[in-house]
């Protein structure tokens, strides 16, 4: 069922810092920050040649991160991505397997226009897993 690894995201105290972090000392190609108010983030991805990775930082007042961010002040790994083809049909195999899909269970739509859900990270060893139908 799952595919490709789309991205790795990893959230940030300070956005900026981190892209300039990512194109300066690592040398990579860092998108434009895009703000995403549906899903309480800011995001920055980075192109890597077999995957990318997403800066995340918390925008507005209920940021699904921010609890992260406190725990973790300095910023941490907060999720990877996989693709699936048919997100309901993976969503309903997951909830049936008896995984939480978190929200309402109907995918919204992610970064790069595409209809993504997440599963909980207590289901699958500690990770927060989104899934991104392609
Ligand atoms: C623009 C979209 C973009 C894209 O790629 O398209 C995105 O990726 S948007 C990314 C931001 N959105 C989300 O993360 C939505 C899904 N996340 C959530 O619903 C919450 O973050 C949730 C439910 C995973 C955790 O929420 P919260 O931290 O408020 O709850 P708790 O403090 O009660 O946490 C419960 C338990 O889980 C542990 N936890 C929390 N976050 C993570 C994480 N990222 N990875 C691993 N574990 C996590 C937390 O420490 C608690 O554990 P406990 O042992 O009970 O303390
Ligand atoms: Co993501």
């Amino acid at each position: 069922m799952i595919g490709r690894l789309n991205h790795v995201a990893i959230a940030v105290p300070d956005l900026e810092a981190a892209a300039a972090q990512y194109r300066g000392a690592l040398g990579a190609s860092v998108g434009a920050p895009q703000a995403e108010p549906d899903h309480g983030v800011t995001v920055v991805f980075i192109e890597l040649p077999n995957t990318k990775i997403e800066l995340l930082h918390p925008l507005g007042d209920d940021s699904p991160i921010a609890g992260f961010l406190e725990k973790n002040p300095a910023g941490g790994i907060h999720h990877v991505c996989y693709e699936v083809e048919d997100i309901r049909a993976a969503a309903a195999r997951l909830s049936e397997s008896g995984a939480r899909v978190l929200g309402d269970g109907e995918p919204k739509i992610g970064a790069h226009g595409k209809p993504v859900l997440f599963l909980h990270p207590k289901d699958f060893n500690g990770c927060l897993i989104e899934l991104e139908e392609v």
